[in-house]
């Protein structure tokens, strides 16, 4: 199976450890296509491509269209996130985002509310139930 795993880079690096501790578990279940997400030396800047963004963006759309199945982490907001979960809709790929409440925020209406109970579905856990919800989700699939 293959993942492609979605977090925020130039959104924030907040949450990278989180990114980390998912990804750790989502390579029990597959190839995880997008581990540089998780990559503690990364920063708010993003990678550095020789292609620039026009490659980056290229490689992920068809990193995405080779994904089985795609997770993500919506607790911070992310323009790439969002846009990558749209791209993801609209390929039918089978989606999970996984938002911690405990973040303050209130997650986005066009993510939450794309919730469909079936392919594209939006979970609220904390940072504890990271392994436990990502079992509950590969059991099923
Ligand atoms: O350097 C990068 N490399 C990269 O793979 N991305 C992709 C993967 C992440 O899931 C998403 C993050 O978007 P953003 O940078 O807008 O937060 O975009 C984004 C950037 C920088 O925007």
């Amino acid at each position: 199976m293959k993942v492609y795993f979605c977090g925020s880079i130039r959104g924030g690096r907040d949450d990278a450890a989180v990114y980390r501790r998912i990804v750790e578990k989502l390579k029990g279940y597959g190839t995880v296509l997008t581990e540089h997400v998780t990559c503690a030396k990364l920063t708010c800047t993003g990678e550095v491509s020789e292609g620039g963004d026009r490659q980056i963006h290229d490689r992920d759309v068809s990193w995405l269209q080779e994904a089985d199945v795609v997770v993500a982490e919506v607790s911070l907001p992310s323009l790439g996130v969002g846009y990558e979960l749209g791209r993801a809709v609209h390929m039918k790929k089978r989606v999970l985002c996984l938002f911690r409440p405990s973040s303050g925020r209130r997650l986005s209406a066009m993510i939450r509310g794309a919730d469909d109970g079936e392919r594209f579905l939006v979970r609220d856990y904390s940072e504890q139930e990271v392994e436990s919800v990502l079992e509950e989700f590969f059991s099923k699939i």
